[in-house]
């Protein structure tokens, strides 16, 4: 650029900086020159021989407003002194003279054609980086999966199937009950974080027990990137002082312990001030109710689902505390549906009938039956109502019979199961666990309690340490026991589990300080941050504690898979908290049979409650689906024979009654509610193909080439790692201050799902993570790439010719959580015009201008604006003309496309929610109201140029 070039007055704007707006030049010396930008009240000084700014220039027809904010059309324009005098008129027709110094410092010069004819030409690398965004953008957000894939999680069908399930719907209200260990968490996490990236969640509320508060944090954390903010008292405190009105108001993801917000007046007070979108309650079956008394915690969770639209209700022991207890937690998810207790009891007994109507389906002779027995039909017709069953009988009369019995059987389940509020798979029908091998330790009772047992209460029995004494763990013989057990596994991880923070507390000093055992404890009475240390020891690989020693609050919630052995050192006396204890280590992730040893006296309490346990409900080696229930039934025998010791006889026939209770009650459950739940948990063939489809939209390959480019013209540091990783650093270079997702020290992140599994200390690196979300967010909604100028061979094309490609993306101002580009057929409209009006989109191809288009330098570009502006203004108005046509037909085709896909979700809820009460009122409203938006804003939507290309053909 010449020096000359520059005179006091003149307009012109920053190519790299186009947010400082419309410059202008102050001095020009000495080869520099300074030009200030009123609007970011800044100013540069620039070498004046490689100043990156254009001068700006509007021509006649065009509309430019002066600092006073008056708007005139341009009539004419004149020269003086090098600067520009722009003649016009406003909307009442006066004529107004703009000085150009005069202009509104405050234009952004957004829309391509502008920033084209203002100079602002992008790299060709840019706009084709920016063109594959549009393409990769859209093909994310209209996958069926689009928000279920960006978790570091094993893709395991039964946990997409829920999240698949649950995830879609408005506002959902679910109990997620799958057995200890299954992954209700990462069941949780999925729905939340696509409920986050679809825009139908903001702001979430996850409340857990103390213990699992950290746990909890780092799983959102590292397998979801959500980033959650504990709120304690201390915390709240703080923010209060430092001037906040309501604490809970300081973030979008809050996490809290739920002593801190029960019977908190205050602190229930200010969240229920605040807008909520989800509410998570972990280990649910903590909101004990009966109909006189309902726990202050139930009581506060209620306020809590009474305002807040969507509700997670997690455990795996639903019914732990009873059936009446269960049965007030579905009534926090739906209090129409589950308005009355008698009703929920008759409604049990019910399913019994379905499921044999399901299982006659699933027969052999199934198909046959269908079609010949006309009583079967009757049934049908009475469950699935005339029309369907009629159809669905006549369809398994055609070829695909198979097809229609399988239809039939989630008409059943859809209709009449408790799938849509409750799911709960079970390790039997997950599979692919290992074993539960029980291993007793009898060991002599103690002398000092044998004679005087008879006068203990219940709880003394069960922990006999408590009676023993300060100096107990001289005498009792499960410590001796411990002692030389743990010095014969040194090198074996193991969790011991008790009932009281003071046992734990006396044995783990004991250990560490008298016998030097590497050991670590876990109880109600540490602080947090100390509980989680404790934990992260006992979980290091390299420096770790050989033994954890846990009260009660261990055995619920906590991770412990690494290790193999837990140590039961009393034995709790319900069946459903043994289950939370062996879950620790018995969960997705254990790699060995999980050994479970138990220390206790012989001819004891703890050896009546052993047997029965292991020969009585078989609770040791499998879950016990029906604990709680065969628990209900023999606690007084049971009770009373720990209290009184064995009755030899009495105890014999509790066992022998408890085995055939236990299978009687297995029986009715396989045949009952329980199989309906499995089977509606999930239906392993959609499972099946879900799992699928995220894998199809991976698409590692393509991502790793995106990301190159991405981090390539971000100037983000990109060094080859491994296979599949690459370590991240930002530089001095990046175009932008940050890029989202990556930390200001660079990070080390991998594009395969299995690594990152393994290597925690990695980034995942797919669709969803908000690296990736983050940088396509930053293209499409800025200018970045939407203009190019190219020269291009192209032999059958005179040299000379000018060739306009512009790409036009449909466009409404819409809520995210409508998902619009769900149900537009393409991501762009593309246009190729010659300099004479012909259309040449289908001849030339995307790829004939990103192959053969070559640089051309800036200032030839800028030059080539200026004269060619006139020419190539027209062949843009031509394309937009040429666009405009098949608007109409895109638009048609959106919502042809949404109007099916709508109806039919609106008509498979309507029609469910007339023989399932499940279905809330509101979703149906809501499914309507959003298919009405949906309508309406796509028949409205209009093509807006989103870049353009301009090419010349040289020879
Ligand atoms: N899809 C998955 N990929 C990787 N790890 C998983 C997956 N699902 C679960 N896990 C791991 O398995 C363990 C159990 O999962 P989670 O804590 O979600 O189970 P849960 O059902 O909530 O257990 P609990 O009943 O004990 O509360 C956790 O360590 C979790 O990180």
């Amino acid at each position: 650029m010449a020096v000359t070039d520059f005179i006091p007055g003149q307009r012109w704007i920053s190519n790299t900086e186009a947010e400082l707006g419309l410059g202008m030049v102050t001095t020009n010396a000495d080869r520099r020159v300074t030009i200030v930008y009123p609007a970011a009240e800044d100013e540069r000084t620039y070498a004046t021989d490689n100043a990156p700014v254009s001068r700006v220039e509007y021509p006649v027809g065009d509309t430019v407003s002066n600092s006073a904010g008056i708007q005139i059309e341009i009539t004419e324009r004149i020269e003086k002194n090098g600067c520009f005098i722009y003649i016009g008129n406003d909307a009442d027709g006066e004529e107004h003279i703009v000085p150009e110094i005069d202009l509104d410092s405050h234009v952004q010069f957004n829309r391509p054609q502008d920033r084209l004819f203002a100079g602002q030409v992008d790299k060709l690398s840019r706009y084709k980086l920016r063109l594959n965004t549009l393409e990769h953008q859209h093909a994310q957000q209209k996958s069926e999966t689009y928000g279920l894939s960006g978790g570091r999680v094993q893709l395991l069908p039964h946990q997409f199937y829920i999240a698949h399930e649950v995830a879609n719907r408005y506002a959902p209200r679910v109990l997620l009950a799958d057995e200890v260990g299954l992954g209700k968490t990462i069941e949780a996490g999925l729905i939340l974080h696509q409920q986050l990236i679809s825009g139908r969640a903001k702001r979430v509320l996850i409340t857990v027990p103390d213990s699992l508060v950290y746990q909890w944090l780092i799983e959102m954390m590292r397998r979801f990137n959500l980033h959650f903010s504990i709120m304690d008292d201390l915390r709240c405190t703080a923010l209060e002082m430092s001037g906040s009105e309501n604490p809970f108001d300081s973030a979008q993801l809050i996490l809290c312990g739920q002593s801190f917000i029960n019977n908190n007046a205050t602190r229930v007070e200010q969240i229920l001030a605040c807008e909520w979108d989800m509410l998570i309650v972990d280990e649910a079956h903590h909101l004990v109710w009966s109909e006189d008394a309902p726990s202050p915690l139930y009581t506060t969770i209620e306020m809590l689902a009474n305002v807040i639209p969507s509700l997670l209700l997690l455990t795996a022991t639903p019914e732990q505390l009873g059936l009446e207890s269960h049965f007030a937690r579905l009534r926090l998810l739906d209090p129409d549906r589950y308005s009355s207790l008698e009703q929920f009891r008759e409604e049990q007994e019910h399913y019994t009938e379905v499921n044999a109507l399901v299982q006659k389906l699933l027969a052999e002779n199934g198909i046959a039956q269908l079609s010949s027995d006309a009583q079967f039909q009757a049934e049908l017709n009475s469950f699935l109502g005339e029309e369907t069953a009629t159809k669905l009988i006549a369809d398994a009369q055609e070829e695909n019979a198979e097809e229609a019995i399988q239809q039939c059987i989630n008409h059943l389940l859809d209709r009449h199961g408790t799938g849509r509020v409750l799911f709960r798979n079970t390790r039997d029908a997950v599979h692919g666990f290992p074993q539960r091998i029980l291993i007793p330790h009898p060991l002599p009772m103690p002398d000092e309690l044998s004679s005087e047992m008879v006068d203990f209460s219940l709880d003394e029995i069960l922990k006999p340490e408590s009676v023993l004494g300060d100096d107990w763990l001289e005498f009792d013989s499960r410590v001796e026991w411990l002692d030389g057990w743990l010095k014969a596994h040194r090198h074996e991880k193991t969790l011991l589990i008790c009932a009281k923070a003071e046992t734990a507390q006396a044995l783990e000093e004991h250990l560490r300080l008298r016998k030097g055992v590497r050991s670590a404890m876990f109880h109600e009475k540490m602080t947090l941050i100390n509980r989680d240390r404790a934990a992260a020891y006992f979980a290091d690989t390299e420096e770790y504690a050989q033994v954890l020693i846990c009260s009660e609050i261990g055995s619920e919630g906590r991770n412990f898979q690494f290790a193999q052995h837990l140590i039961m050192f009393d034995l709790p006396l319900n069946p459903d908290l043994l289950e939370q204890r062996i879950g620790r280590l018995d969960r997705i992730g254990q790699k060995n049979d999980v050994q479970i040893h138990i220390p206790y006296y012989e001819d004891s309490a703890q050896a009546i409650l052993l047997r029965w346990f292991d020969e009585g409900i078989n609770a040791f080696r499998h879950t016990c689906p029906a604990g709680q229930a065969l628990f209900t039934q023999f606690e007084d025998t049971l009770v009373g024979l720990l209290l009184d010791g064995a009755d030899e006889e009495t105890f014999e026939t509790l066992i022998v009654e408890s085995q055939q209770a236990s299978q009687k009650i297995l029986l009715e459950m396989q045949q009952g509610r329980d199989r309906l739940l499995e089977m509606s948990s999930c239906r392993p063939e959609q499972a099946a193909q879900l799992i699928e489809s995220v894998e199809d939209t991976e698409n590692r390959h393509q991502l790793v080439e995106y990301m190159e480019h991405v981090f390539d013209q971000f100037g983000v540091d990109q060094q080859t790692n491994g296979l599949h990783s690459v370590i991240l650093q930002p530089t001095d270079q990046m175009i932008y201050h940050r890029v989202p997702g990556l930390p200001d020290e660079g990070c080390t992140a991998t594009f395969s799902r299995e690594e990152a599994l393994s290597r925690e200390d990695m980034q995942f690196l797919n669709w969803e993570h908000p690296m990736v979300t983050g940088a396509m967010e930053m293209i499409t909604g800025s200018e970045f790439g939407n203009t190019a100028i190219c020269t291009v061979k192209l032999p059958p094309l005179a040299p000379g010719t000018l060739l306009v490609e512009a790409v036009f993306v449909l466009y409404c101002a819409a809520p995210r959580h409508l998902n619009l580009q769900r149900y537009q057929p393409q991501a762009t409209v593309r246009v190729v015009l010659d300099n004479n009006g012909n259309n040449l989109s289908a001849i030339i191809t995307p790829n004939h201008l990103n192959k053969l288009g070559e640089r051309v330098k800036r200032h030839a570009a800028q030059n080539l604006i200026r004269h060619g502006r006139e020419q190539i203004s027209g062949v843009l108005s031509k394309a937009e003309n040429v666009a405009q046509a098949q608007q109409e037909k895109l638009i048609e085709s959106a919502v042809s496309k949404a109007t099916t896909i709508l109806n039919e979700e609106v008509e498979r809820l309507e029609a469910l929610s007339k023989v399932n009460p499940s279905i809330r009122a509101e979703e149906i409203t809501q499914l309507r109201a959003d298919r009405a938006s949906i309508l309406e804003l796509l028949g409205a939507a209009k093509l807006k140029m989103d870049a353009v290309r301009v090419a010349v053909v040289s020879d």
